[in-house]
């Protein structure tokens, strides 16, 4: 998945179906440009002209082939798509809008999407949204107006949120000075974040390693660092990749590319991530899931950035700065043999652990904030303050993104039922704040038991020392014993009962190899 825009062909192929409309260009919404797909000519060509009446620059696809070329070979600033299109192979209807709003937002996050179709049902309303679309217009769509209004609505808040500064004043009553950054495509990150990847990108040859749960804007922040590079040194690629998704025969391929006739259906020569990333950012998403000869093979381009394609002997060079990004503990995952300890130390660098949502429950107003500010509704102090004492109540498994996803089912909610935005429409998820920390309490008291035990067993072993003669050395070990269990135990963590203890990774696995722990 490749997200530099640098690699992006500007010219469209003579085959692909295009009708390119020039807009009038007198409104403010000249330049922008939108994809409109449609598999009803008749309809496709209304919709162009409508999007030409606010000053769009509009292009049509009128099949699911035709809109994919035309995403992968040109950025738009819009894209309006029928839910249910004809597929072109079977000649029935599928809802095959949902996979280009999919392929479209992972070639174009910065894309806004919209969605049209005859069926309001609500899984389909919800999905849409759930996938990234702004706003759903219901077809038969009979007046200019009708689609005027959406796009201009999506327009205006795409040129909103393209002023930094008016972000930062419409939330400054949320901020304490200095406290938060807040970039234009709303993300906040603290100060102190903030300043340390400004630190990272000065010293582009360390790596960054990001811990933290599902959710918590892993990916974000990756791209904030790219992005102060960018600032440092221009254009630089950003190169993706999805650890989980890449597929065992291909994995080799995808990453490193192949020479043509390298093995069957290999037609061209391929470059490949690694090569997409040269003199760039390489992004592992969820890096544990790579298997172990890849992990060997990334050992080597890593040390000194040569690696070969597949099917090619010659050796080619790529030299990236490596950002990670893991829900693990890594130390366990080299302790359970899924990953090399020289992958686990050469991936190492510099390292940011992001706090779970519940555990920064202050901060969900100005996330709350940050969502209305970005769908361009303007929501009472009042309503805003309630949502946020609501939301407190919730554990937010899904941290960041699956509060934006609640909050965007409160609007689905709100205009499923035409009805003013109010607090019923919040229906938070069904996770109870207080339930999980009962079952935190639990797991800790499940703990503490064993710790009770190992103690009891200190005090046996000391009572024991006392009086009755024995090796001092047995005593010692014996003791020493007792407190590693119990700081395993305590931190349920290798990793964290080493740091506690003070003690190396090294020691701690000889120690717990000597005692069979
Ligand atoms: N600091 C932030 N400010 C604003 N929005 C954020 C922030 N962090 C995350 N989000 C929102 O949450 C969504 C998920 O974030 P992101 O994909 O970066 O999380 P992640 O930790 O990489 O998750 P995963 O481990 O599932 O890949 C983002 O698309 C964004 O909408």
């Amino acid at each position: 998945m490749l997200n530099s825009k640098s690699n992006k062909k500007k010219n469209l192929t003579e085959s692909t179906v295009i009708e390119k409309f020039n807009g009038d260009n007198s409104m403010k919404f000249e330049e922008l440009s939108i994809l409109i797909v449609e598999d009803c000519h008749e309809e496709l060509k209304k919709y162009i002209l409508l999007a030409q009446n606010c000053g769009l620059i509009a292009y049509g696809a009128s099949t699911f082939a035709d809109a994919k070329q035309m995403l992968t070979f040109q950025n738009f600033d819009f894209l309006l798509t029928e839910v249910h299109l004809t597929k072109e192979t079977q000649g029935v209807y599928n809802e095959l809008g949902f996979e280009i709003i999919q392929f479209a937002l992972v070639n174009q996050p910065q894309l806004t999407v919209l969605t049209m179709s005859q069926n309001m049902d609500r899984a389909i309303f919800e999905k849409a949204f759930a996938l990234g679309t702004t706003h759903f217009l219901r077809k038969p769509i009979t007046s200019a107006d009708e689609i005027g209004i959406y796009i201009k609505s999506a327009a205006q808040k795409k040129l909103s949120l393209q002023s930094e500064d008016t972000l930062e004043v419409a939330l400054n009553h949320y901020l304490n000075d200095n406290l938060y950054k807040i970039y234009k495509n709303g993300v906040i990150i603290s100060s102190k974040h903030d300043k340390f990847l400004s630190g990272v990108a000065k010293n582009k040859k360390i790596p960054l390693v990001l811990f933290g749960e599902t959710g918590t804007g892993k990916e974000e922040f990756a791209k904030i660092l790219h992005k102060k590079r960018v600032e440092l040194e221009g254009m630089i690629p950003f190169v993706t990749v999805n650890c989980p998704l890449l597929d065992n025969d291909l994995t080799n391929s995808l990453l490193f590319g192949h020479k043509k006739g390298a093995f069957t259906g290999a037609n061209e020569t391929t470059n490949g991530y690694v090569a997409a990333a040269n003199n760039g950012i390489l992004f592992l998403d969820e890096v544990q899931s790579l298997d172990i000869p890849t992990q060997r093979k990334l050992l080597r381009v890593l040390n000194d950035g040569s690696y070969s394609r597949v099917g090619d002997m010659r050796i080619i060079h790529s030299y990236f700065q490596l950002i990670v990004a893991t829900t693990k503990d890594l130390d366990e995952e080299v302790e359970a043999g899924r990953m090399l300890a020289d992958f686990k130390y050469r991936i190492s660098g510099a390292e940011l652990t992001l706090d779970p949502l519940r555990n920064r429950l202050d901060d969900l107003i100005l996330f709350i904030a940050m969502f209305f500010k970005q769908e361009a509704i303007s929501i009472q102090d009042e309503l805003l303050k309630e949502i946020a004492f609501k939301c407190r109540k919730c554990y937010w498994k899904g941290n960041i993104r699956q509060l934006f996803r609640t909050l965007q089912r409160m609007l689905i909610n709100s205009q499923l039922h035409e009805e003013d935005l109010n607090i019923h429409h919040l229906q938070l998820p069904n996770e109870n704040i207080e339930k999980a920390k009962e079952n935190e309490i639990k797991i800790n008291t499940d703990s503490s038991l064993e710790n009770t035990q190992c103690e009891m067993q200190l005090l046996n072993s000391l009572q024991h020392a006392f009086q009755t003669d024995h090796a001092l050395n047995d005593l010692l070990d014996e003791i020493e014993k007792q407190i590693l269990i119990n700081a395993i135990n305590r931190h349920n963590s290798i990793a964290k009962a080493h740091t506690g203890l003070g003690i190396s990774r090294n020691a701690i696995d000889a120690k717990r190899k000597k005692y069979k722990i």
